[in-house]
């Protein structure tokens, strides 16, 4: 069971660079300029970002296989960078590209990793939950994207880690196969694992995340619970929600509403109520049916999703910058 006293993973004011890079004659590239985060065990932690905002960098700090130029990173309450090796086998990495020996097998290599560790995952029971077995006489590099990404996944979790790093995990795979390593996640957070995932699928983090960060050109951005960050959205926005309906014409200019909620007349017959819509809205729209006796048809709610908050803090700016 792992220690609960510290977080899975703190990362404070993070400040990474790469390089020397050719393109910039040699000099060094900025790449994080300020990421903190903290994951807590028994949680998906999930860092949304768009492509090259500095997510898998982070992760690599995280895990200690780059040195960084600022900032703190504990790992199961320790420097990842100085730590002593035996931190390693706490901690599961299921990488982007896989990082799985092409030659290999998929169950003699996931019976051979379970050989490293002291108290490995029962590699049958991994076999059978994610459907290796299925394509187990092929080589690793013949496997597909979606087997090879259930490999490397059944590689992260073989050590049984308190602590498990997922990039981008349901990257190719097929619903059905996706459903199964969601609900993998679902019972590595109910055994008290600590998750952290990127991805930059939306979808995947309004599913599985406790608690988001979102990076942006080497900057986090925003933070909070799905619930929090569409709060937030909806505070810092006007229409963020809408409600449409059908009903009979020309009625949009009887409806009065709160300031920043109007109701819109999009096509004869057809309405939307727009703005920073609240339950006293639906009320008062429900209301004024009532008083002008209208039985409204196709009624739908919508609200703001992740996407919209996305969209709206991730300016798709790339993280470099000059050293
Ligand atoms: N060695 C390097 N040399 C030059 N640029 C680099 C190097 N490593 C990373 N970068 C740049 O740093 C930025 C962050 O990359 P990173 O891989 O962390 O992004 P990401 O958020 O994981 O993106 P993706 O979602 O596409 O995987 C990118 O602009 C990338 O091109």
């Amino acid at each position: 069971m792992p220690d609960r006293s510290t977080s899975a993973l703190v990362i404070d004011h993070l400040v990474k660079d790469v390089g020397p890079v050719p393109a910039l004659e040699g000099r060094m590239l900025r790449v994080i300029h300020d990421v903190s985060l903290r994951a807590e065990f028994g949680q998906v932690t999930v860092l949304l970002g768009t492509n090259g905002a500095g997510k898998t960098t982070t992760l690599g700090c995280a895990q200690g296989l780059t040195a960084r130029q600022g900032g703190r990173v504990e790992l199961l309450g320790t420097d990842p960078h100085d730590a002593h090796p035996q931190l390693r086998a706490r901690v599961g990495v299921m990488l982007q590209d896989g990082g799985l020996p092409p030659s290999w097998r998929p169950i003699p290599l996931l019976r051979h990793l379970a050989r490293l560790y002291a108290h490995p995952a029962p590699v049958d029971e991994l076999v059978d939950r994610l459907g290796i077995d299925a394509f187990d006489r092929t080589s690793i590099r013949r496997l597909s994207g979606g087997q090879k990404q259930r490999v490397a996944l059944a590689a992260a979790l073989v050590g049984r880690p308190e602590v498990v790093f997922l990039d981008e995990p349901s990257a190719g795979l097929d619903p059905q196969s996706r459903t199964v390593v969601f609900d993998l996640i679902d019972e590595l957070r109910r055994e008290g694992i600590g998750i952290v995932l990127t991805t930059h699928l939306l979808d995947d983090a309004q599913r599985l995340a406790d608690y988001v960060y979102i990076i942006d050109a080497g900057r986090s951005v925003a933070e909070g619970t799905v619930p929090q960050l569409l709060q937030d959205h909806s505070a810092r926005s006007s229409g963020s929600g809408r409600i449409r309906f059908e009903a009979p014409r020309g009625l949009a200019g009887t409806f009065t509403g709160r300031a920043g909620v109007t109701l819109a007349e999009v096509s004869p017959g057809s309405y939307v109520l727009d703005g920073p819509l609240q339950p006293t809205d639906l009320a008062a729209l429900g209301a004024w049916f009532a008083t002008r006796d209208v039985m409204p048809a196709g009624l739908t709610l919508s609200t703001a999703t992740l996407e919209d908050v996305f969209l709206d803090l991730a300016s798709g700016a790339t993280a470099g910058t000059r050293r």
